[in-house]
C-alpha cells in the first residue's frame, strides 16, 4: 500500500481553494489523507496556498539580499556561541556556494528586531518589516499543516501539546551562482533534524529529495507554494510512519538561489514520546523516549554520522 510508484515530481497539495480552518469538513479530511499519503511515500509535498503577494514575494528576497551583501564580519556578529542553530553560517570549504542565518525561536516577541540591529545598529526597518511578515506567514502555514499531519495520524488528543512542544527556527539561505551547466553542490545530501521544516525559495531551482527508490527528484515549485519536507523528529514521533527524506541542494547556471525554511524543533527538556496509540504488534517501538537537545549535542559530536543519526541515538534496534 506504502510502494512508491516512479516519481517524477513531488505530490502537491492544494490548500488554496479549500476552507482549511474549518476541521472535519469534506476539504480537511481530503487534504488530511493527501497529506498522509505523501509524507508516508515520500516525505514531503508542495503546499499550494496563495497567500504571499507578489510585492511581499520581491521584498523578501530583496531583504535577504541586502543581508548576505554585508560584510563577512558584519553577518558572523550573529553567531552565539550557546545556541549553535542562532547565526551565521557559511565559508565552508565543501559547500562553497553555501550561506545562511539562523534565527532562533523566531517567533517570540521581539526576536527579528534585535536581531536586525546587532547588523544595522541604526535599525533597518525594511529589513526587519518584511522578514516579521514572511515569518508570520510561515508561520501560520506551519501550524496548519502540522494541526493537518497530526489529525491525518489520528492523533488530534496530543494536538496541544505537540504544538505547545516546538520552537521555531528561521533560516536565510543564499547559494551563490556557480557559473556553471553542470550541477555543482550547493548544500550535501542531509535529512532535516526538525519536525517539520518548509521551505519557500526564489525562482532559482536546486532542491532534490531522494525517493525510498533512492531516485533524486528535483522540485520545482511554483511561486504560490511552499515546499514542506518531514524531519527526523517527526519520523521518530510517528514510530517511523512518516518518511524522513534525504535531500540536498545542486545549483548550476548564472542565477543565485534565496530561500527561506521555517524549522520546527521539539524544545530542549521536552521528551519526545511515540504516542502508545501507533505503537502494535505490525509496529513495535522504533524509538525510544529522547530529549530533542541531548540528540543535538550527540549529532555535533559525531559528524560524520549522515544516515538517520536519530535511530543511532535513540532507536529500539528494530
Ligand atoms: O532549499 C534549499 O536549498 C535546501 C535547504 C535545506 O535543505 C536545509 O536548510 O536544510
Ligand atoms: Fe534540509
Amino acid at each position: 500500500m506504502n510502494s512508491q510508484i516512479d516519481l517524477d515530481s513531488i505530490p502537491i497539495i492544494d490548500f488554496y481553494t479549500l476552507n482549511l480552518k474549518k476541521t472535519g469538513t469534506p476539504e480537511w479530511n481530503s487534504a488530511k489523507s493527501q497529506v498522509r499519503k505523501a509524507l508516508e511515500d515520500c516525505g514531503c509535498f508542495e503546499a499550494s496556498f496563495n497567500r504571499i503577494p507578489p510585492e511581499l514575494r520581491k521584498a523578501t528576497f530583496g531583504a535577504l539580499k541586502e543581508f548576505f551583501d554585508l560584510p563577512l564580519e558584519t553577518k558572523k556578529l550573529t553567531s552565539c556561541a550557546h545556541q549553535p542553530l542562532h547565526g551565521y553560517l557559511g565559508q565552508y570549504p565543501q559547500n562553497p556556494l553555501f550561506e545562511s542565518i539562523g534565527i532562533y525561536d523566531a517567533t517570540s516577541s521581539g526576536e527579528i528586531e534585535n536581531f536586525t540591529n546587532i547588523m544595522w545598529p541604526e535599525g533597518n526597518p525594511y529589513f526587519s518589516k518584511t522578514v516579521q511578515t514572511i515569518l508570520e506567514i510561515l508561520s501560520d502555514i506551519e501550524g496548519i499543516i502540522r494541526t493537518v499531519v497530526v489529525e491525518s495520524l489520528g492523533l488530534e488528543v496530543y494536538l496541544e501539546e505537540h504544538m505547545n512542544s516546538t520552537k521555531t527556527l528561521l533560516r536565510l539561505i543564499k547559494y551563490k551562482e556557480p557559473r556553471t551547466t553542470e550541477k555543482t553542490i550547493g548544500l550535501g545530501t542531509h535529512t532535516d533534524k526538525s519536525v517539520i521544516t518548509l521551505n519557500y525559495q526564489n525562482q532559482v531551482h536546486g532542491l532534490e529529495v531522494k525517493t525510498k527508490e533512492g531516485k533524486w527528484i528535483n522540485v520545482k515549485p511554483s511561486p504560490n507554494s511552499v515546499v514542506v519536507i518531514c524531519g527526523e523528529s517527526l519520523n521518530a514521533w510517528s514510530n517511523g510512519r512518516l518518511h524522513c527524506p534525504e535531500h540536498r541542494c545542486m545549483m548550476s547556471g548564472n542565477e543565485t538561489r534565496y530561500a527561506v525554511a521555517l524549522f520546527s524543533f521539539f524544545k530542549a527538556g521536552y521528551i519526545v514520546k511515540v504516542p502508545e496509540e501507533l505503537v502494535d504488534a505490525q509496529h513495535p517501538l522504533l524509538f525510544k523516549p529522547f530529549d530533542y537537545s541531548e540528540y543535538l549535542k550527540f549529532r555535533q559530536s559525531k559528524a560524520s554520522l549522515s544516515q538517520m543519526p536519530l535511530k543511532a541515538y535513540c532507536g529500539t534496534g528494530i
